[in-house]
């Protein structure tokens, strides 16, 4: 069985109480979305997140958590208490975490493993900077980072793979739909022997994704989704994107 696509929305630091107005707006346009929804905002807005859409579909989700699953860790978040606000999924490994606060592969797994732990599905994100892309390495790095980011007990069911290029975050430039298609291609056979079956894993593209170049991304093989950062922000644009997830393939 193909994969359930997965529209994911990253709000990273953006976003407040007042914001949660979009959700409603979001309600309205798609009463029964067609694929699954999910939103990443900022800790502090997950229980409220969830509050507000109520009976509706659109799962929630935290933007990192910590490996352990309590104790002396200031400023820190367990996937238990995410899960206890009301999320159902975690990013990990989002190369802006890794950027800021030097998150290795190691790292990346340890906290997958506790986000499993907690019942979390874990998104975990892979991507090459525009260097590593230009030196021809970026099936090297993905690979490299898929085979130390992944946890023992990983499964198409618990782990999502997001391939974010670095240099298409924020940027407005994406990789051609030939390079996101040969990326996708070797995770898919990468993470066979890692999860189980990789068929029913989802493979979301991050980067850049709007409602203009949305349909073509989403028609490429092995794309079951995308992670949405800027575009999520906003109900028009979000929901732009989920229909053009819910018309493909
Ligand atoms: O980092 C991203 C999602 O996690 C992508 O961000 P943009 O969609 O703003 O490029």
């Amino acid at each position: 069985m193909a994969p359930r696509k997965l529209a994911a929305g990253n709000w990273k630091m953006n976003g407040d109480l007042a914001a949660l107005a979009e959700l409603d707006l979001l309600r309205e346009a798609h009463p029964e979305p067609g694929c699954e929804v999910l939103i990443c905002p900022p800790a502090l807005l997950i229980h409220p997140m969830k509050a507000r859409l109520g009976a509706h579909a659109t799962a929630v989700g935290g933007q990192d958590c910590h490996a352990n699953a309590s104790g002396a860790h200031t400023g820190d978040i367990s996937a238990s208490q995410l899960k206890d606000a009301g999320a159902t999924y975690v990013i990990l490994g989002h190369s802006e975490r890794r950027a800021d606060h030097g998150e290795t592969d190691a790292d990346v797994a340890a906290k997958a493993a506790a986000a499993h732990g907690a019942e979390l599905t874990a998104i975990i994100c892979v991507g090459e900077t525009e260097a590593q892309r230009d030196a021809g390495e970026t099936l090297a790095v993905i690979g490299a980072q898929l085979a130390g980011s992944l946890p023992e007990g990983a499964s198409a069911a618990n782990t999502v793979i997001a391939y974010e290029p670095v240099w298409a975050i924020g940027t407005g430039r994406t990789p051609t739909e030939a390079q996101i298609a040969e990326v996708h291609a070797f995770m898919r056979e990468r993470i066979q022997d890692r999860v189980g079956d990789a068929d029913e894993a989802r493979l979301l593209y991050g980067g850049s994704v709007k409602p203009a170049n949305a349909a073509e991304i989403f028609a490429l093989p092995h794309v079951d989704g995308a992670l949405v950062g800027g575009a999520s922000l906003k109900a028009a644009d979000f929901g732009a994107i989920i229909s053009a997830l819910e018309a493909a393939r």
